[in-house]
């Protein structure tokens, strides 16, 4: 991390296979930062979250994510990039035949921890923050799909990530589920964690408002307001 830049993209341009998607894209986000990103269907959101977790290259300009240069990314340096982002989609992705508390210590082995009695406190310690420390041995399907949803953000807590990427984390849920949910990322962020949250559900921008970025005829748009 620059200071406290977590996410730095400048002039760099997004393509999927031979398509250019978004050009000249310049993204500064800091920690702390809490982010909307907006767009149709197609316009390129999922493309800008890929750049960042480092699933496409970048070929332009000058591209910065958790202190990783996206221009020089070898594949092996990939899982380190990850383990500095926490991953939040909208298939909640739980491994339904493991308790939460395995499904989160599973992630924990993959990523190096092997101390049992700190594997233990940090899973104690990323429900907590979650609210769900009494639902620690409960199966997936125990547990409702906001429930789920905060295992899934527990899990992306972890490794202590410096951005919570989020793409549609309320898609599945009823408004006020949705509300909690939302409540707890801009909390996570308020703790100094960045966090950028993809969705096409206006009413809850409005619910939280902050800053919107808009990918549209290709580009990513700053500043932008809805009606
Ligand atoms: N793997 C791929 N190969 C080729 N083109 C792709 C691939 N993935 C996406 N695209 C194209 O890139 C463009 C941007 O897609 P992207 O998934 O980033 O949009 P999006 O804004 O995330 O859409 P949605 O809101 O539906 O998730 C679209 O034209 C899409 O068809």
């Amino acid at each position: 991390m620059i200071g406290n830049s977590v996410i730095k993209l400048d002039g760099i341009d997004i393509f999927q296979q031979k398509h250019l998607v978004l050009s000249d894209v310049n993204l500064h986000i800091d920690k702390g930062d809490f982010v909307w990103l907006i767009g149709q269907t197609g316009s390129g959101k999922s493309s800008l979250l890929k750049v960042i977790y480092g699933d496409l290259p970048v070929k332009t300009g000058e591209g910065h994510a958790c202190g990783y240069d996206l221009t020089k990314l070898p594949d092996r340096e990939i899982p380190f990039l990850r383990r500095k982002l926490g991953i939040v989609f909208q298939d909640f992705q739980l491994l339904t035949d493991r308790t939460v508390a395995q499904n989160l210590q599973f992630v924990m082995k993959a990523t190096g921890w092997v101390d049992k009695k700190l594997i233990d406190e940090r899973t104690r310690d990323v429900l907590e923050k979650v609210g769900l420390r009494s639902k620690i041995n409960k199966m997936p399907h125990e547990l409702s799909g906001g429930e789920q949803q905060r295992v899934v953000i527990a899990r992306a807590l972890l490794n202590d990530p410096e951005i919570i990427l989020a793409d549609e984390p309320t898609g599945n849920l009823d408004p006020e589920t949705s509300e909690d949910l939302i409540m707890l990322l801009k909390q996570i962020s308020q703790s100094g964690t960045a966090v950028l949250v993809a969705t096409h559900d206006y009413h809850i921008i409005r619910q939280f408002p902050s800053r919107i970025i808009k990918c549209e005829n290709g580009k990513v748009l700053e500043d932008v307001h809805i009606g």
